[in-house]
């Protein structure tokens, strides 16, 4: 139940990809600019600092010279401002960085996810599409921009001293370099170490998310299935795999910091050795051998950064390969050059050459698999004219949903074509189609906000008085009329705090208010009292006049009025007809309805005689 699958990744750099990752960060080149510069000022600073304690030692420490001391502390005092201000402005440069950045990654993978199509979402569980937008993107943004700071910082550092130590003496500075090689080798060994432990735990969080997530969600479930120690023991066995991975972490790092300090206590003390012969010797100065001491202390702290940034640019490295492929991911239903030339796009709809739409539908030939091993719809052939009413009937799985996911262009036949007024349906722009769909879902689903915004949804001219009427057609504002805000009322994350029956009437008034030409009720009634839907189907009636309607309804008192009832079996239509015509045939329609009818008529009984 808890494996949420995380996908392994590439352990070498990836030139390609990092170029790629580099393209999102050209439209902050000046702001890249401005940071290593800053970053350069600062290695600069933090290097000549003990140049300067080395002058003030031999000039006037050594000289006693108490006046040349006041000024040089002065000139001192106005190099740490100025390092003070460098400091200030890394930090505000690289959060302004990470921050931008993110937000453009995130903003083009958001958009990237709207224009997907259905069968995307089918294959992407919920969680792995949060967890790309943020913890991936906050962590590729992050190194980039921090990346930046460790890596021009560090290596102008690095760079800076050992010139600076050779040029002081190259003697000294050759036996305290001895120990880099050694400290460069353990860092890397280290920080790899460390950082596998920590992506196993990143990775093992993810399943702990995703079991808390399910643990919540399905509590109903789990609850009725009695299966709450199984799912305590999944949990467990995660905690503890986390436990471990957390502890052999800390190991690494508790080895770790003492080895670079025994290691660059072994550089200092051999400076301090080695120099204090030459000073005794006379080959250099108290000065320079406090600025040697200085310069070995301060060498290893970039060596260590820089092995931390190399070890991380690979796990930022897997958080860009998902974060690219989900931006590169092509949607699978897209419009052709032409009809964006002249409908305009998703997302930048051309309106004012969107034709009306009338709803004669025309399904021809069809054939359709959501997977290639399981042909859905075989040679599929609906014809439909604009203002029919047609139902949909058929046994669980027999493609009821297939055929309006079809039509509204959430999948396209594999074969065969559907047309629109007597168009291919592939000429008219996805939004355009849309926009002429009302589709009222058996669980419908409503955005945060009031009931007012949910029903103006996607159509944010309404007027009020246009949102009332809509809500009155399908019977909404009776039970609206009684919460205590009225149209104003807050309906929760998803609807959560209607029930689904509110959410139905709600969606419904929806789509009345966008006027589409077709009207799709998918088990649109199915959660509405028996009583409320008679009310409704009156409605529903008046509605769908003079428009296209597909009913899919399993309770078959709700379509008898249809103008051809269409019964399915394993994607082949089996009978059509109208409700007297089918139950006339004695076929598989009259059959159901007669067992519904049967079914109903005893269930009163059983409540008359109770
Ligand atoms: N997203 C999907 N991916 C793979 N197969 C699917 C998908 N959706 C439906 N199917 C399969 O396609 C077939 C037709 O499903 P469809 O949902 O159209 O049936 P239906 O008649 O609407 O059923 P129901 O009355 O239960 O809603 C079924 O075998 C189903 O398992």
């Amino acid at each position: 139940m808890l494996n949420n699958k995380e996908k392994s990744f590439n352990k070498n750099i990836d030139i390609k990809l990092w170029k790629e990752i580099m393209l999102y960060s050209l439209p902050y080149k000046k702001l890249i600019i401005a940071l290593s510069v800053v970053m350069l000022l600062v290695a600069g600073v933090d290097a000549i600092l003990p140049l300067l304690t080395r002058y003030a030692i031999d000039n006037y420490i050594v000289a006693e010279d108490l006046n040349g001391l006041y000024g040089f502390s002065i000139i001192y005092l106005v190099i740490i401002i100025i390092q003070g201000i460098n400091i200030f402005a890394f930090i505000y440069f690289a959060g302004k960085l990470e921050t931008e950045m993110a937000a453009s990654i995130r903003e083009k993978a958001f958009t990237s996810l709207q224009e997907l199509s259905l069968s995307f979402y089918n294959q992407r569980p919920v969680g792995w599409l949060i967890a790309r937008l943020t913890s991936d993107v906050h962590k590729l943004s992050s190194i980039i921009s921090w990346g930046i700071v460790d890596f021009v910082w560090g290596f102008a550092m690095m760079f800076t001293i050992v010139i600076i130590m050779l040029r002081l003496n190259y003697r000294l500075a050759l036996i305290t370099l001895v120990v880099l090689p050694v400290l460069l080798i353990i860092s890397f060994y280290f920080q790899k170490k460390i950082l596998h432990e920590f992506r196993l735990v990143r990775k093992i969080n993810s399943k702990i998310t995703g079991a808390f997530n399910e643990g919540i969600s399905g509590a109903k479930t789990s609850k009725t299935l009695v299966i709450e120690d199984r799912n305590c023991d999944e949990f467990t066995g995660l905690t503890n795999k986390m436990a471990k991975s957390s502890i052999k972490a800390a190991i690494y790092s508790s080895l770790f910091l003492p080895a670079v300090l025994v290691l660059s206590s072994v550089g200092t003390g051999l400076a301090l050795w080695q120099g204090g012969n030459a000073v005794i010797q006379g080959a250099i100065t108290y000065g320079t051998l406090v600025a040697f001491i200085s310069y070995t202390v301060q060498f290893f702290e970039p060596v260590r950064e820089m092995a931390r940034v190399f070890a991380e640019l690979q796990s930022a490295q897997a958080a860009a390969e998902r974060i690219i492929s989900l931006i590169n991911t092509e949607s699978e239903i897209v419009d052709s050059k032409l009809v964006i030339e002249k409908y305009g796009t998703i997302l930048k709809p051309k309106k004012e050459n969107w034709p009306e739409i009338k709803g004669n539908i025309e399904f021809r030939n069809v054939e359709f698999k959501y997977t290639d091993n399981e042909e859905v719809l075989n040679n599929f052939n609906l014809n439909v004219s604009a203002g029919q009413k047609i139902a949909l009937v058929g046994e669980t799985g027999s493609g009821k949903s297939t055929i309006v996911n079809l039509l509204c262009r959430f999948y396209e036949p594999v074969d065969g074509e559907i047309y629109i007024d007597g168009k291919e349906y592939r000429n008219f722009s996805q939004s355009l189609l849309h926009s002429n769909i009302g589709y009222v879902l058996q669980d419908p689903h409503l955005f945060s906000g009031t009931i007012k915004e949910n029903i103006r949804y996607g159509f944010e001219n309404a007027t009020d008085a246009e949102i009332k009427n809509a809500a009155d057609l399908v019977q909404a504002t009776r039970f609206i009329n009684k919460l205590p805000d009225g149209f104003d009322t807050e309906v929760g994350e998803g609807g959560d705090l209607l029930s689904t029956g509110e959410k139905q009437l709600i969606s419904f008034a929806r789509a009345i208010i966008s006027n589409p030409a077709i009207f799709i009720l998918d088990e649109a009634t199915s959660s509405i009292d028996t009583e409320m839907e008679l009310i409704i189907q009156k409605t529903i009636n008046k509605v769908l006049k003079n428009r296209t309607s597909f009913i899919i309804a399993h309770r078959l008192s709700t379509i008898k009025n249809a103008d051809k009832i269409i019964v399915l079996k394993d994607g082949k239509i089996i009978e059509s007809g109208n409700h007297y015509q089918l139950i006339d045939r004695k076929g598989y329609y009259y059959d159901l309805y007669q067992n519904q009818f049967y079914n109903r008529r005893e269930s009163r009984k059983t409540r008359i005689t109770s």
